[in-house]
């Protein structure tokens, strides 16, 4: 379960540079929600999702997961609670370390202690059963160096690898877009059967509408720091991308005529 609330998070305050990135958002997530996330270039939507993961500070607002406010936990610690999965397929996972490696240090993740990447006979037999479900062939090169893997064999690994600890909320960032469509189109599955199979409370940017009108049960549009658009359940799933194109264009035509009137 996460709670959003009232947070702002504004970069270079106070400078010529200055950029509100948040503007007073709050969402609320149930547990099992799967919420896609739309919006234009710069509408703050990985900032959302970086405040969320703890990469930053926000600057008011506060933010719950499970009904506990994380805002001063670091965000090594949040690890524990939120599983993430970037677009960029090296960011998810250790390149120099194998495949079993990566899968026993994801176990490791916002624990104190443990056995770091060692990898008893126990888990390598649950490595590998896990890794079947990805349908790559990864199960048989548990000590392969990740480094060797494609992006979207990482990507599909990433995405194992952020579900198995079954975290409080799952957070995607446009984790398909660097992918050709054959494999964007196979990580998406995946991704709707981890989640579906770990009923994991979601939230996933995207720039694809088609994606984010049919995958999850709600949308939410964001410009400029704001939420200014939400759908859900029936309503989405007949929601067109046209509907959506229709959108984005009249709240760009009103922010143009209130800086107009403001002119
Ligand atoms: N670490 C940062 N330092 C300074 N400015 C930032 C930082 N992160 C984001 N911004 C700025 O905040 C605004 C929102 O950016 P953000 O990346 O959240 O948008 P976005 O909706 O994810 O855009 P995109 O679709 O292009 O990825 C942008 O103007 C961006 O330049």
């Amino acid at each position: 379960m996460l709670d959003v609330q009232h947070i702002s998070k504004t970069f270079f305050a106070n400078t010529i540079n200055e950029k509100r990135a948040i503007v007073d958002c709050s969402l609320h997530l149930d547990e099992g929600d799967f919420v896609t996330v739309i919006g234009s270039n710069g509408a703050g939507k990985s900032t959302l999702l970086n405040s969320i993961a703890g990469r930053f500070p926000v600057d008011t607002g506060d933010i719950l997961i499970d009904g506990k406010s994380v805002k001063r936990m670091p965000e090594y610690r949040r690890a524990g609670l939120v599983g993430r999965v970037f677009q960029d397929p090296m960011a998810g996972t250790a390149p120099e370390l194998t495949i079993e490696q990566n899968l026993a240090l994801a176990l490791q993740r916002g624990k104190r202690r443990g056995l770091g990447i060692g990898v008893t006979a126990t888990r390598r037999r649950r490595f590998r059963e896990e890794l079947a479900t990805l349908e790559l062939g990864l199960e048989d090169r548990l000590t392969a160096r990740v480094g060797l893997l494609s992006g979207g064999q990482r990507q599909a690994l990433s995405l194992l690898m952020a579900g198995f600890t079954h975290p409080s909320i799952l957070l995607l960032d446009e984790h398909t877009a660097a992918l050709d469509p054959a494999r964007a189109a196979h990580v998406t599955a995946l991704t709707e059967r981890i989640v579906d199979a770990e009923k994991l409370t979601t939230l996933m940017v995207t720039h694809n509408m088609e994606q984010a009108i049919s995958l999850g049960n709600r949308l939410i549009m964001m410009h400029e720091g704001r939420i200014i658009y939400e759908v859900s359940g029936d309503e989405k799933a007949q929601t067109t991308v046209d509907d959506l194109l229709a959108r984005f264009a009249s709240v760009k035509d009103a922010v143009i005529d209130d800086r107009a009137m403001l002119a």
